[in-house]
């Protein structure tokens, strides 16, 4: 079994014909060299590029000391953050670890729980997470690249206040971790205020591209997973990327085949898993192609769906409703557990012709089955292979989706690298919240209300 993450696009042999993929290379490499020579639009936000094999190393092993001493010295790790600064850490922890991480025994995990907060605003999730700390030793890693964000500037307010009782100021310093800008923003200044270990958001490397900077990093190194290798997994996929020409480079194929079924009037892209571990790897792929592509009235809209589960709730309308998407499968193809179903004396349930048969056997089956179901009725399904779940392909498969979207994005003809769009509700936000400077909005909002 090779142990590269890949793409296969052969079931969409009655959508996709070789003309038309012959068309859209020329397309696609175009997109590629203006990523690669930083011709194209948003072309000051290109470091993550670079980031798996040119990547600061002396904060590389700091992040490492960072996590060991959190790991040391508490029982919780509570990160603060939202979007680009959440979705990443939380997509690799859940994918490389346990799949009950907080709640398995202190012996099977060995690090500290991990929670998340500041990706919503909500007192009562913010009040239950209080709870679940009690009066456990703790550490907060607050991360903002902006360091304005009002949902993380909010939960950053309140877990630092327990912090300070717990521990008096001086120590609760020391179990702060900031991530933000080298330079400048609120969070900067209150960390070079307060004395907080800081890491760096890289000027050039937007939110949804920064899992692998410290942004993604600390909590990833905190949770116990591996990340040189996560690192190893991106170059190994960068290489690949930058170097292959389109026949044998997967992520512009991925970019190229989604455009022409888009231009076909394919306007929804579903993302689809077949192990809950994959969860949050949706969660954190919507935001990458969501803000990344959806502007200037254009784009493809990211949805998700989790399978089976799924299938059970969304199935029909993806069979059988409105005829405007296609799915893109990440199938995995080892899984890391095995369950063999065993015969029952009395076969009550039916299920015998299983038995022997493995758990993963099953899964793969309905996986099978559903693309074959799914592509008869007319819904294009694309292949994303992923070989195991473990760092080295988790590093593949968040470079293999990043440097699509670049591409994806140039062949949409959008900056993929801006988000003018989100500014809109928390223009809305600030007004009715009677922040200084938006009182002429507040009026005129309030008017509507
Ligand atoms: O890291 P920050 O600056 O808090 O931003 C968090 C998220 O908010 C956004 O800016 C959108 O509001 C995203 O692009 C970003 O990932």
């Amino acid at each position: 079994m090779s142990n590269q993450v890949s793409f296969d696009y052969s079931l969409t042999n009655g959508f996709i014909s070789a003309e038309e993929i012959k068309m859209m290379e020329s397309v696609a490499e175009n997109a590629k060299s203006q990523l690669l020579n930083k011709t194209g639009a948003g072309n000051d936000f290109l470091g993550w590029i670079d980031l798996p094999v040119n990547y600061d190393k002396e904060e590389f092993e700091a992040i490492k000391k960072a996590a060991a001493k959190i790991q040391n010295d508490s029982e919780v790790l509570v990160v603060i953050g939202i979007g680009g600064s959440y979705l990443g850490a939380r997509a690799a922890i859940e994918f490389l670890r346990h799949s009950f991480y907080n709640s398995v025994s202190k012996e099977i995990r060995k690090t500290p729980e991990i929670y998340y907060v500041g990706n919503n605003i909500s007192s009562t999730y913010i009040s239950h997470l209080l709870e679940v700390i009690g009066d456990r030793d703790f550490s907060i890693n607050m991360i903002s690249k902006s360091g304005t964000t009002t949902e993380p500037a909010i939960a950053f307010r309140v877990f630092k206040k327990l912090l300070i009782e717990k521990y008096g100021k001086e120590e609760a310093a020391k179990r702060i971790y900031a991530t933000t800008d080298k330079a400048k923003g609120a969070l900067k200044n209150l960390a070079t205020e307060e004395g907080y270990e800081s890491f760096v958001v890289p000027d050039d490397v937007g939110g949804r591209f920064s899992v692998l900077t410290a942004v993604g990093l600390l909590p990833i190194a905190v949770s116990g997973a591996d990340i040189d290798k996560l690192m190893k997994g991106a170059a190994a996929m960068r290489e690949r990327c930058i170097n292959n020409s389109f026949a044998e480079n997967d992520s512009v194929k991925y970019a190229a085949v989604r455009n022409i079924l888009l231009r076909k009037g394919k306007s929804i892209e579903v993302l689809a898993n077949y192990e809950p571990a994959l969860h949050f790897v949706n969660e954190w792929w919507k935001q990458l192609f969501g803000e990344s592509e959806g502007k200037d009235q254009k784009g493809i809209f990211p949805a998700a769906v989790d399978l089976t589960t799924d299938l059970h709730s969304m199935g029909q309308f993806i069979q059988d409703g409105q005829r405007t998407m296609f799915e893109t499968v990440m199938s995995l193809e080892k899984s890391v557990c095995e369950i063999i179903l065993e015969e029952e004396e009395v076969d009550l349930d039916g299920l015998n012709y299983l038995a022997g048969k493995s758990v993963d056997f099953i899964n793969k089956s309905a996986m099978k089955g559903t693309l074959l179901a799914h592509t008869d009725g007319h819904v294009p399904n694309l292949l994303v292979n992923v070989p195991t779940q473990d760092e080295f392909s988790l590093g593949q498969l968040f470079y293999f989706f990043e440097f699509a979207c670049g591409v994806s994005g140039y062949i949409l003809g959008v900056n993929p690298f801006d988000q003018p769009g989100v500014e809109s509700y928390k223009k809305n936000m600030f007004a009715l919240l009677g922040k200084p400077g938006f009182e002429a909005q507040r009026e005129e909002l309030l008017k509507r209300l």
